[in-house]
């Protein structure tokens, strides 16, 4: 076996050039089935993963067979080898139960994005818009509740099955591959041995600022649904959040807000000036190339798709696709026209900008630094785009005046989406690797999903569930097997970001009002991390952008420092927290 080092880079162009090429041919039938969701795409898009996890196969073997890797004497050459021979469960030995993996993965997408829900108002709606519009803008109890169980009866019900047959194939997989289970694999990807504790030391670091939030809008709630609804254990009931999974609560903010004055959310202005999905790709594509980042090139424009068609079913959840030939990439989301899409839209062209900004990368190289920072990204600049301070700058809000009220409405808003957010953030993989190791099992999925949900977010579910239920199926990233983590920890990261690049750009006030728009100092120092794509272990990305190795809550806390003090204040007479059993839990 060979270790010498100009062989070894031959072997890794080579690999480079097939790679890329049944990358572009899968993701080009995923984009298919994405956007119109028929038997024939589905079965076109199995067959591309197929061959693309028997060429990763093909070519791990031949590395390990042809050299001596982990000896070459050349550190990128070493990692791109260590990435490139890591197949996951393409290794899977028994090929039939690999095509069946992807059969079934396909088969809940179809499930859940196809899904809809007919209610007593002799209404049918899909999620988006429907739902999420009733689920925001409903302040009628019982309303709530129908679209909160319909939702769940027509998506985890049917998905219980497939989803646990999901498990038995995918575990298989990642043993073929080297792991103990697809959990082991996912965490791995974070390479760090203390990855499980960092981020328990993190959560219980945030939990006080998270229980003065529940306490607050728990007492907010209670005076406008009643007393009669709230159980004794301290809970809120799980659909008078905003969200269909109560994992953000700023569609909520007007029944929350504390002093009545111009509203930061911005929706309905949007809505006055005739904004429209395209007006709102412009405007944040307008913002990464205030900082001297790329624009999006033509073809995105052109390829996209960025509002939900009206002759055929699409999968509505948003994302950022990057076709592997250096020149295709688009984002397809279902844009409704208001103040979270628009930060949405941040997030997604936030993947995009990664994508550009590491487009000339070896494709093995084209990945965050770690999942987290690929979610970070949009979200930062969404930090600055969210500030009054900004939102006037574009005409989207008339005054933006500096004082203690503004302030405590602006931080509470945003602690809704972002603070709200943690617990959830922190729970979705604690239950998923659990069913991934074992200890769970499918027939205590929602015993377990609720012992989580009660016990870190406060929330209970307003109606008893049983084992027939599978309510972790009725949250898209759970059928499209997307990992969750990442966004905990960007929702960490963006604000050691958001520290990093206000001072970058010399913005001293406090950093709830900094807005890093049109500074080239902070869009380099950005732009020069995202150029590394995973070609450096992330502590050395961290190094570059924040100058620590290390994942830290304090820019966070600093953040809301104000808002913490005063729901301190609000919450005097509260009493703070929840039983951890909660009622209705499966039994
Ligand atoms: O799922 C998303 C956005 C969709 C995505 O951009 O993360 C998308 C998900 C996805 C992954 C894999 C296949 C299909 C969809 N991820 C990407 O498009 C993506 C792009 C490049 C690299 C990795 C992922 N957001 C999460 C959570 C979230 C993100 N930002 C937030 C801000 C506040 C509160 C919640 C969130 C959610 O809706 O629960
Ligand atoms: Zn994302």
């Amino acid at each position: 076996k060979s270790t010498d080092i100009s062989r070894a880079k031959k072997f890794l162009r080579e690999y480079d050039q097939q790679i890329s090429s049944v990358y572009t041919a899968f993701v080009t039938a995923a984009w298919n089935f994405n956007t119109n969701i028929t038997e024939h795409n589905r079965r076109i898009m199995v067959n591309r993963e197929l061959a693309s996890s028997m060429k990763e196969k093909e070519l791990a073997h031949r590395a390990n067979a042809e050299f001596d890797w982990q000896r070459v004497r050349d550190n990128d050459v070493v990692r791109q080898f260590k990435f490139l021979t890591d197949i996951g469960t393409a290794a899977m030995k028994n090929e039939t139960k690999l095509k069946r993996l992807s059969d079934v993965k396909s088969e809940m997408s179809s499930i859940y994005s196809s899904a809809k829900v007919c209610l007593s108002d002799n209404q049918c709606y899909s999620l988006e818009p429907g739902l999420t519009r009733l689920l925001s803008k409903s302040r009628d109890y019982e309303m709530l509740l129908e679209a909160w169980v319909k939702w769940r009866d027509a998506t985890g019900r049917h998905l219980k099955p497939l989803y646990s047959e999901f498990v038995e194939l995918i575990n298989e997989g990642f043993r073929d591959g080297g792991y103990n289970d697809a959990g082991d694999a996912w965490r791995s990807t974070y390479e760090s041995e203390t990855f499980e504790e960092d981020l328990e030391r993190l959560f219980t670091q945030l939990k006080p600022l998270y229980y003065q939030l529940h306490a607050y809008v728990r007492r907010k709630l209670i005076n406008i649904y009643g007393e009669k609804y709230f159980p004794s254990s301290g809970h809120i009931p799980a659909h008078l959040l905003g969200n269909m999974w109560s994992q953000t609560w700023n569609r909520i903010f007007d029944i929350l807000k504390p002093y009545d004055i111009e509203s930061v959310d911005v929706t309905a202005t949007m809505k006055q000036q005739k904004y429209t999905p395209l007006k709102m790709f412009k405007v944040s594509d307008e913002f990464f190339e205030s900082l001297g980042l790329e624009k999006v090139p033509q073809s995105f424009w052109d390829h996209s798709m960025i509002e939900k068609p009206k002759d055929r079913e699409v999968v509505c959840h948003a994302s950022a696709w990057n076709f592997y030939n250096n020149k295709d990439f688009r984002i397809k989301q279902c844009t409704d026209t208001t103040m979270q899409d628009l930060v949405t839209i941040h997030h997604e062209m936030g993947h995009i900008q990664y994508y550009l900004q590491y487009r000339n990368l070896p494709t093995i190289y084209q990945n965050g630094a770690n999942p987290g920072f690929h979610e970070a990204v949009g979200d930062v600049l969404a930090l600055s785009v969210s500030t009054p301070k900004h939102l006037k700058k574009i005409k989207l809000l008339k005054t933006a005046e500096r004082s203690k009220e503004a302030d405590i409405n602006f931080l509470l808003s945003q602690s809704l989406s972002s603070v709200a957010f943690l617990p959830f953030g922190y729970l979705m993989d604690q239950w998923r690797w659990s069913v991934f190791s074992g200890e769970t099992t499918p027939d205590n999925y929602n015993k377990k999903w609720w012992d989580l949900r009660c016990k870190y977010q406060g929330i209970s579910p307003p109606v008893k569930r049983t084992e027939e239920d599978f309510d972790p199926g009725a949250k898209y990233h759970i059928p499209a097997n997307t990992p969750y983590i990442r966004y905990f920890v960007s929702h960490i990261l963006m604000f050691q970001f958001h520290k990093a690049l206000c001072k970058e750009a010399n913005e001293t006030g406090p950093l709830h009002t900094c807005d890093i728009y049109q500074s080239k100092r902070a869009g380099k120092l950005l732009g020069d991390v995202l150029k590394l794509g995973s070609s450096k272990p992330w502590k050395n990305a961290l190094e570059l952008i924040v100058g620590s190795r290390e994942i830290d809550a304090k820019p966070l806390m600093e953040y809301f420092k104000p808002l913490i003090d005063w729901l301190k204040e609000q919450n005097s007479n509260e009493t703070i927290g929840w039983n951890e059993i909660c009622p209705n839990c499966a039994t």
